[in-house]
């Protein structure tokens, strides 16, 4: 049997985190050689697993630890950290933390000449084909308006989601446009006529709500909705770790969750 892969979590005690670390006790993949939480958590050096006879604590210190794959769900300034750890100790880095800006995004494409790195605003199997069939719906209609409808839970901090923009950044490169050129986040008072060829985003928040992306295209007459509902955040967890299991030892560069699904959705 081969060894098992050291994963270190960034943000482990948060929603991702918990759903991450309840998976990984059963995965025989991965031992555990981290649960990273922030400088200034109220879980630093807490047990992770109080119930079970194990010593592993939260911890802010990446300097004790020795990883080969780190998994970030932890923000963007979590998502920094994990970065310098796995430039320096070369591990390589599988994330899905969104509202990343410009510049982070410039931070890790320059990380990805020197590891393996994966970022995926959804590890959702069910999303990763949403996204394909937009991209064949946005072609194959090019008059149709777009527009984007996200819901989640009120607590998540960045808006849209990660997940709508990479739906709509997909719509418009299959359209041969982008997005910073079309997108429209909001729309008050009186914003005039729609502008053809924009892409809308409309975001709604509040109680648990998982995860749910509507993409409508509409026509004259007629529209067609494509949808994903999450309903349990573990479908994220779970792509999350086939990320880390498929990434780990790989070359360095810049990985997409499209790379790692080829061969399934290729069928
Ligand atoms: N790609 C995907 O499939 C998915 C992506 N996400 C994204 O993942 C991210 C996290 O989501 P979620 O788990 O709901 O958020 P939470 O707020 O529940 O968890 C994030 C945790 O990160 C910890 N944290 C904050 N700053 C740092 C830091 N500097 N270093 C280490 N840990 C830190 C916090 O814990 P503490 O205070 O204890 O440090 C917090 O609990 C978001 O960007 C979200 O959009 C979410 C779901 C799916
Ligand atoms: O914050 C969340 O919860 C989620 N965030 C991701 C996003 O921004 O797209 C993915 C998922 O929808 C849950």
């Amino acid at each position: 049997m081969t060894q098992a892969l050291r994963l270190a979590i960034n943000g482990a005690s948060g929603r991702m985190g918990r759903a991450l670390l309840t998976l990984v006790r059963e995965d025989r993949r991965f031992e555990l050689a981290g649960a990273l939480v922030s400088a200034g958590s109220v879980h630093h050096n807490t047990p992770v697993f109080p119930e079970l006879p194990v010593s592993l604590r939260y911890t802010h210190d990446w300097s004790a630890m020795t990883a080969d794959v780190v998994i970030d769900f932890s923000g963007p300034d979590g998502l920094v950290e994990a970065l310098g750890y796995c430039t320096a100790q070369r591990a390589a880095l599988v994330t899905g933390t969104t509202g990343i800006d410009a510049s982070l995004q410039a931070r890790l494409d320059q990380a990805a000449q020197h590891i393996p790195l994966l970022h995926a605003a959804n590890f959702s199997l069910g999303v990763a084909v949403l996204k394909r069939l937009l991209r064949d719906a946005a072609v194959a209609l090019p008059d149709w308006d777009l527009e984007i409808v996200e819901a989640h839970h009120g607590r998540k901090e960045d808006a849209p989601s990660g997940t709508a923009l990479a739906l709509g950044d997909a719509a418009a490169q299959a359209r041969g446009t982008n997005l910073e050129k079309d997108a429209v986040y909001a729309r008050e008072g009186r914003p005039g006529a729609r502008r053809s060829g924009s892409i809308g985003f409309a975001v709604v928040r509040g109680g648990d709500v998982v995860g749910e992306h509507t993409a409508l295209l509409l026509g004259q007459g007629e529209r067609i909705e494509l949808g994903h509902r999450a309903t349990d955040r573990s479908i994220f967890a779970r792509g999350a770790l086939e990320a880390a299991a498929w990434l780990a030892g790989r070359t360095p560069g810049s990985y997409a969750i499209d790379d790692m699904l080829q061969a399934r959705l290729s069928r």
